[in-house]
Formats: structure tokens, sequence, C-alpha cells
């Protein structure tokens, strides 16, 4: 499978897949591997590599009528611009692909990554999306950057920016409240967070790292662990691995959906950066 390397002038790098336009790697400037991927995942196409950062649309999860999290994470995408820090892949689905997909409308979807510092002098990594209608009639999407952390420990990590209340999806989307606080993991987690903050931190104690994820255009996020039972079902999955990775997910899911009209755009995006602390 094809694959692009970026590099900041500061020397991280992240990989891109053109397989769904999936990253599988981002690599600081001080060399620590930042994204989880399985060491089983399935690098073959139509399947979506387990890990990374699929692009869910134009669906997120199970939100609509289509496959779970959308068809572009199966779908191979072209390079349509590259520079030594940047790229952008682009994705318009033949009719072929429409049908097999069971959706009508035509559309192109350009994925781009940029990698770059901010004014703290932070490794950051900026993917936007950018979706076109370019069907004659309106369409309904939702979407998700399904990002997977790599973590030193997950009874290490916190996630902060969100508040206590959130879908449950391990309880048919039920309403919950949690403590108040941090998230903290000891068990499955598969939460929707509606209409958060646009800046989310993961801070994890065991690496002495925290990644900010600012979003724009997602006004959601949701925050999944497998857990031991789940990760032993997933056959991409090891039954180990849940304990080194977290999930979390700048979305447009119980927000949405947005209707996008023709020749309509919609664009979005996240902005991580990585602090050692
Ligand atoms: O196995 P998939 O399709 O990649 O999905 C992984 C997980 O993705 C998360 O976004 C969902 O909230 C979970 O319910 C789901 O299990």
């Amino acid at each position: 499978m094809e694959a692009v390397t970026v590099k900041s002038q500061t020397g991280a790098t992240a990989q891109i897949y053109t397989h769904g336009a999936h990253l599988t790697s981002w690599i600081s400037s001080s060399g620590e591997e930042l994204i989880f991927v399985s060491k089983k995942a399935i690098f073959k196409p139509p399947k979506a590599i387990r890990g990374g950062i699929p692009v869910c649309f134009p669906q997120f999860g199970k939100l609509g009528p289509l496959g779970q999290h959308g068809f572009a994470r199966n779908s191979t995408f072209t390079v349509s611009s590259q520079t030594d820090c940047s790229v952008t892949l682009k994705f318009r689905p033949t009719p072929e692909q429409l049908e097999e997909a069971k959706f009508a409308h035509r559309f192109e979807l350009a994925v781009s990554v940029t990698l770059g510092t901010n004014d703290r002098g932070e490794d950051t990594l900026t993917q936007t999306l950018e979706a076109t209608n370019m069907s004659d009639a309106a369409f309904d999407i939702t979407a998700a950057l399904h990002t997977y952390f790599t973590v030193s420990s997950i009874d290490q990590v916190q996630i902060t920016g969100v508040d206590n209340k959130f879908l449950d999806n391990t309880q048919d989307m039920k309403e919950s409240t949690s403590e108040p606080g941090p998230v903290t993991f000891s068990g499955e987690v598969d939460r929707i967070y509606v209409k958060t903050p646009d800046n989310l931190q993961i801070v994890d104690k065991g690496k002495r790292r925290t990644i900010t994820l600012h979003k724009e255009g997602l006004p959601d996020a949701v925050v999944w662990n497998p857990w031991a039972e789940k990760a032993k079902a997933m056959a991409d999955f090891d039954d180990e691995e849940y304990k080194g990775m977290v999930c979390l997910e700048p979305a447009l899911a119980a927000s949405g959906p947005i209707s996008l009209q023709p020749q309509q755009q919609w664009h979005a995006q996240q902005v991580l950066s990585v602090s050692n602390t």
C-alpha cells in the first residue's frame, strides 16, 4: 500500500496512507511516536487500518444508514499536492463505489495533513477535512477524525476539557453522568460528549506528556477504549493493546447531521500539539 511521509522543519514526521487518507504515525521532533497502530492491523484494502487516524465520513459510527463510520476509511485516495511538511489527498467515489456503499450522492473529500510548530515551539499536526457536495441534491453528513493516541499505560491517562455528561455507547446511547473532573479509565469507555469546548487534552502522567487537541467544525468528542473483553473480540487488535492506547475523536456526531447542499463545501479540522511536562 502506498504511503507518503511528511517532515517538519524541526524533524517531526508523519506517515499517511493513500488507503483512507489514513495517518499511521506522527513522530515528534524529540523522536516520540504519538499515534497508536495495532500490531495486528491489517494493511489490505478495503479493510480500515486498526489505529492511526481513520477518517469517518460521510457517517460517524452507526448514526445513519451506511456501514459503520462511513466508507472513506475503506477507500483509496489520490495525492493531489505535496510539500516537505504537508500533503493533501482527495477522494471522489466512482459510481461503482457509490453503489457498493449504498450512497446516492457524488462528493469530493479532501484530507490534508501539515506538520509545524506553534508559538510555544511545540510540534503541531494540523489535519483538515474539506467535503464538497458534487451532486444535485442535498445530503446529510456526520464525521470524525478517529484519532488513536499511544499512551504509557491507560491507568496513567486523564482526558480533560469535557464535562461529566455524555451519551453512553455501551448502553444504547443512554444519557449518563460521571463524577465531575477528568475522564479516567478502569473499564470499557465508549462515550459521545456533545458540544464540548474546542480545546481538549490527553494528560499522560506516565510519559509526562500532554497532547492538546484543538478542533473546529467538529462540535462533539468521542472517547473510546475497548478494554479487555472487546479487545479480545477484535481480530485486528491484540488482547493486551487496550492498555497502551486511547481514542479521542473530534466529531460531528450527536450534534449532527449537517445537510450539505449541492456545491456546498464543509470544512473541519483538528490541530494536535504536544508538550512534555
Ligand atoms: O471497529 P471500528 O468500526 O473501527 O470502531 C471502533 C470504535 O469506534 C468508536 O468511535 C465507536 O464509538 C466505538 O463504538 C467503536 O467500537
